[in-house]
């Protein structure tokens, strides 16, 4: 399913609205939610959004799970890193559970600068069998990538549930990411993007092209969520 909506602004306004929505009825349902973010600016807006939106006061955020769909590898506190920019947009304003914020090793963690144990560390907190995730946010890099699964990288390849990512075309270059059966494990994949340079990848994508991002399905729904600049080339 696509949703296109006007600008970049309404976009991370309406994500945000329907992330909480999402959040409090998996609440109702399974008593807890889970939620795997992503990097990157739009990512940033939306999580910014949720701060400013009254529905969100409904969400018992002691019992929402955070997860990362990848990691810039960098030491903890770095500004660059996806999980500094989350807990700056929000995260730090809500009363999260510190033992629900499954944040990805950083450089300054027990495996230092060893990336390939880093993300064992991590495929190891997903565990042998993956948690429930409710919905899984991604965005989409101008050459289509998502999270850190780049077009004809090694990285598309990995097996297990997250991997080291080195060499990265977007910097930096040595990343942790989840693979993609661990996306597609998750019951909604939210693709979400803004501004005029992703209009070639997401319409080639749609054209059937085969690029990262459209590889990043879930298991019962798909959502493409775009401003219309980013939906421009969707034929
Ligand atoms: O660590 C990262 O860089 C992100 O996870 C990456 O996959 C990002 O989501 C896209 O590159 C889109 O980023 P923008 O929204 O900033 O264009």
């Amino acid at each position: 399913m696509v949703v296109v909506v006007p600008d970049a602004d309404i976009l991370a306004s309406t994500v945000a609205a329907r992330l909480a929505i999402k959040i409090i009825d998996a609440q109702a349902v399974h008593g807890t939610a889970s939620v795997v973010l992503t990097g990157g600016r739009v990512a940033a807006k939306v999580l910014r959004s949720l701060s400013d939106l009254p529905a969100a006061a409904a969400i018992d955020w002691s019992r929402v799970d955070l997860w990362w769909g990848d990691e810039r590898f960098l030491p903890s506190g770095d500004p660059d890193r996806n999980e500094t920019q989350a807990r700056e947009a929000v995260l730090d304003k809500l009363p999260l559970d510190p033992a629900r914020v499954h944040a990805m090793p950083a450089t300054d963690g027990p495996d230092g600068d060893d990336a390939v144990a880093a993300a064992a560390r991590y495929a190891a907190e997903l565990g042998d069998t993956l948690p429930r995730f409710d919905v899984l946010m991604l965005g989409v890099g101008e050459d289509g990538h998502v999270a850190s699964l780049f077009p004809g990288h090694p990285g598309l390849e990995a097996t297990g549930s997250a991997a080291a990512v080195f060499d990265s075309p977007k910097p930096p270059p040595t990343r942790v990411t989840l693979t993609f059966s661990t996306i597609r494990s998750a019951d909604e994949v939210w693709l979400i993007a803004a501004g005029p340079d992703k209009a070639a990848p997401i319409g080639a994508v749609h054209g059937g092209a085969s690029l990262p991002a459209g590889s990043a399905v879930g298991v019962r729904k798909t959502l493409w969520l775009l401003d219309r600049a980013a939906a421009s080339e969707i034929r």
